[in-house]
């Protein structure tokens, strides 16, 4: 008989029990944990005078207000606010018996970039993090959500969380990539297609051929988008390619143990007659880069398509957002997104803060210089990262092509650290948001792509077909995507 999808199996297998008011008791495998959404749940403890019931299933570092200037890191940090947040963190974590990845660390970063490159997210896993980018651990089949305050202080005490079993949607990407075109593009599809709110009550259940070609990293940059398509949590079942990655690393078992867990990992896919609450195909065949033209990540349009009119859209929500968009962007609808003038280049975050990012971006950078106009910034979503790219020479191709290079975390995505946009200044930024204000400046406007495409804007000082810049141009080449070599 079937057992039905991942999400259905993941959700039995860590449910407690059904609670008196209908929500499932869900046990909590891995809990991750940051400076910003942790200190109060600390406090809520400490006041019931609580142990943390699973020290060993629980993993912090700092990344929201971690300075990425060197020098700006020594104790105490200059912003006393984030000083108080990040000693609470280390008092909690000390206190508690939690690891923790801080600067001294050597492996401290975006959360969601850290527990996938030291193995602590697996297949199979319930994750949860006080960060609504915790549907990112979907990547490797597992269900990984976002919580708020109260729900992390349970984690915290009991391992567990009262949570709504959500809708499963099947997303099924059909086609194959071609040259300059990566996953951030193809999430930006899906959710041009389906919408910032066409998730809302629903995981998504990604597959297909475009999908299944991606290597982890692209994986792990499509499941972190599927909150800015609404949806709960997004996941891909886990294969070779998983199994592949997750060899070797930090915390996953090796030799018999890695076996028997991945017998477990294999067990938990769909199966083949599993039923969905909804299955939708989206076309990435001959997909063009895609950027964002408005104020939210739904705004967006293929390089090779005119900014939409209002009228475009049906409903009046839409047509007004259209227009708040055009207005606070400064464009016209109509006119094509290249060209748009770029005064910040932002490459990082925890979609797309990992080394493939920046090799992909380093193709681009390669004997080119920044626009003298651009202020480019270049961090790594991890230091685990950043000395990647070091090992490999590729902070060299940034540096000279006139980027800064700086150490790990948010940085400018949120801003709560000194990296923000001034004024109005427009922002190439490869981040997965661009609400008004969230760089720093309630003016700013941010413009979401690829970081190959945050490469070409930097270079050119306008937003640009990073294909350009490749050997095979816009229309030459098959394509795929090319595997990390780690
Ligand atoms: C600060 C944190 C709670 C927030 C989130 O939950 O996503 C941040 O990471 C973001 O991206 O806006
Ligand atoms: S990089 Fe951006 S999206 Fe990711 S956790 Fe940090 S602030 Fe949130």
């Amino acid at each position: 008989m079937s057992e039905g999808t991942l999400y259905d199996k993941v959700w039995d297998r860590h449910k407690v029990t059904e609670l008196p008011n209908g929500q499932d008791q869900l046990f909590i495998g891995l809990h991750l944990v940051h400076e910003v959404t942790s200190p109060q749940a600390f406090g809520m403890l400490r006041e019931r005078e609580l142990d943390v019931a699973y020290p060993d299933r629980t993993f912090a570092t700092t990344d929201h207000i971690a300075p990425t200037e060197a020098d700006k890191r020594e104790r105490p940090l200059a912003d006393d606010q984030a000083e108080e947040m990040l000693s609470a963190l280390e008092r909690n974590v000390s206190d508690s018996g939690i690891t923790f990845f801080g600067f001294e660390s050597g492996k401290q970063g975006i959360t969601h970039v850290v527990a996938p490159e030291l193995g602590l997210s697996q297949p199979g896993m319930t994750v949860a993090c006080g960060d609504s980018h915790t549907a990112t651990h979907g990547a490797f089949g597992s269900i990984g959500v976002g919580i708020g305050t109260s729900q992390i202080r349970d984690v915290l005490a009991t391992g567990c969380i009262a949570a709504d079993k959500q809708k499963v949607r099947r997303v099924n990407v059909e086609g194959e990539l071609g040259e300059g075109v990566y996953a951030k593009d193809v999430i930006l599809k899906v959710i041009q297609d389906l919408g910032v709110d066409g998730g809302v009550g629903h995981v998504y259940e990604y597959g297909g051929p475009a999908i299944e070609a991606l290597d982890m990293e692209g994986r792990l940059a499509v499941c972190n988008m599927s909150i800015e398509g609404g949806a709960r949590a997004g996941y891909i079942n886990p294969d070779e390619t998983t199994y592949e990655y997750l060899k070797g690393r930090e915390y996953v078992p090796e030799g018999e143990a890695f076996e028997e867990r991945k017998a477990y990992w294999e067990s938990i896919s769909s199966d083949d007659d599993a039923e969905y609450d909804d299955v939708v195909t989206v076309d990435a065949d001959g997909l063009d880069p895609l950027v964002t033209w408005g104020i939210n990540p739904g705004q967006v349009i293929e390089i090779s398509e005119p900014v939409p009119h209002p009228d475009d859209f049906e409903a009046r929500t839409d047509r007004e957002a259209a227009e708040q968009a055009l207005d606070h962007m400064e464009i016209e609808a109509g006119q094509s997104m290249l060209g748009y003038d770029v005064d910040v280049a932002f490459l990082g975050t925890c979609t797309n803060g990992r080394l493939s990012d920046f090799e992909e971006a380093a193709k681009i950078l390669e004997g080119n210089t920044v626009d003298e106009d651009v202020r480019a910034l270049a961090v790594p979503g991890s230091e685990t990262v950043r000395q990647q790219c070091e090992e490999r020479g590729i902070d060299q191709t940034f540096i000279e092509a006139g980027f800064q290079w700086r150490r790990a975390g948010c940085s400018m995505c949120l801003a709560m650290n000194d990296d923000a946009l001034e004024g109005d200044e427009v922002c190439a930024s490869s981040s997965n948001r661009n609400f008004i204000g969230r760089q720093g400046s309630k003016d700013g406007r941010t413009v979401l792509m690829s970081p190959a495409m945050v490469a070409a804007a930097a270079v050119e000082g306008e937003v640009a077909d990073a294909r350009e810049y490749l050997d095979d141009g816009p229309t030459g080449g098959a394509g795929g995507v090319e595997e990390v070599a780690d």
